[in-house]
């Protein structure tokens, strides 16, 4: 597998080196926003807030389900009144229960981890909320329980709907008053993924084009990624995931400040320094920094002297800035230029972007 740029402007190659579609899976996120939507609304979630608020949100998901746990947090911000925790593993924590509200999510409906903290959510008396596909063994816990659960329909990887997956939370944190019912930001969502999706268009030229040129930034480096705050944060380890599963690409995810307690040390290490007369292609690290206009003052200090002192040090380095007003739009604008770099990355490396075959493989060998 070598990485070749020409490849990105190669309509042939974009179309016959993605089989399974994830460039057009990308492009299907606004649609995905608003399918959510409806599909929630549909659900009818305002009878999750029968007992009120819940005293702690719970999301059970794994991979590019699990996410949406993530994004939930982000959204409902530091100021949020009760704790929302994610949890990817099989057990539930011994503080959880009836009082609290557990949601599960799963883009197939039947990922053991998820399916495990769902029976337990129900045995504990919790609220469960599912969302997932129609006909899932998570639709026959939630339906056995008489839980809500939200039918979306999720074609191929989870990770290719993650708006279909995510969009459900959003209108049930704002049943539950945790979040405000803002009528119209779905539908601006939908809009700025809109705007992406064309800006970041296969048939839209390397130079112009912002998941093309990111995709060059990240080839033949170890990806080292920041988000100077929780919304940036989310979809730097959403950039993470993505390198993992598109482009079967290394990828190292951390958060300032803590990355500048540790991670930042790496920029002394063997693989740091980049001489372009060195043959140490791919084996170096590329700081990428994805910075939000809501950062502690101290972190944008931080950020801004860690990439001072990268720079100084001629590691490479890649700034990426949120756009939007709300921190669900904030953090579409980053997953979605993420989405796309990491597919554009599989394709110029000539590597299938849908199929994980090493984690079909894991799966495979502990079911037997
Ligand atoms: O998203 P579900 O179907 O629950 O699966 C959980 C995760 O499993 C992993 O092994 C991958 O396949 C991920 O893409 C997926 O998101």
């Amino acid at each position: 597998m070598t990485w070749e740029p020409g490849r990105l402007d190669d309509q042939a190659h974009l179309s016959e080196g993605d089989p399974g579609g994830m460039l057009p899976a990308v492009a299907a996120s606004a649609a995905h926003v608003r399918t959510g939507h409806r599909a929630a609304v549909e659900a009818r979630l305002d009878r999750l807030a029968a007992n009120g608020r819940p005293r702690a949100i719970v999301v059970a998901g794994m991979g590019g389900s699990g996410i949406a746990g993530d994004i939930l947090a982000a959204v409902a911000g530091s100021g949020a009144p009760l704790p929302i925790v994610t949890l990817r593993s099989y057990q539930l924590p011994g503080w959880v229960g009836a009082t609290d509200l557990v949601i599960a999510v799963s883009g197939s409906g039947d990922t053991e981890e998820t399916l495990a903290l769902a029976t337990q959510a129900v045995r504990r008396g919790c609220t469960l909320l599912g969302v997932g596909p129609t006909g899932s063994p998570l639709e026959a816990i939630a339906v056995q329980a008489s839980a809500v659960y939200v039918a979306v329909p999720v074609s191929g990887q989870s990770r290719a709907n993650i708006w279909l997956l995510t969009i459900p939370l959003i209108v049930a944190a704002a049943a539950v008053r945790l979040v405000p019912d803002e009528a119209d930001l779905f539908e601006r969502v939908a809009r700025a993924l809109e705007d992406m999706a064309h800006r970041c268009r296969p048939s839209s030229d390397s130079f112009i084009n912002p998941g093309k040129s990111l995709a060059m930034d990240l080839a033949e480096s170890v990806p080292m990624i920041w988000g100077s705050s929780p919304v940036a944060a989310v979809a730097a380890y959403r950039l993470a995931c993505q390198l993992n599963s598109n482009a079967k690409y290394p990828a190292v995810y951390g958060e300032l400040p803590e990355a500048g307690h540790n991670q930042v040390a790496a920029l002394d290490g063997p693989l740091a320094e980049y001489d372009i007369f060195a043959d140490t292609t791919g084996r170096t690290v590329r700081l990428v920094v994805m910075r939000d206009v809501e950062e502690h003052p101290q972190v944008t200090r931080r950020r801004e002297a860690a990439l001072r002192l990268a720079r100084e040090r001629d590691v490479r380095v890649t700034e990426l800035a949120a756009e939007g007003v709300h921190p669900l739009e904030r953090i579409a604008s980053l997953i979605a230029l993420g989405d796309y770099a990491s597919t554009y990355l599989a394709l110029g490396y000539g590597v299938d972007p849908t199929p994980v075959s090493a984690i079909t493989e894991l799966k495979a060998r502990i079911s037997q």
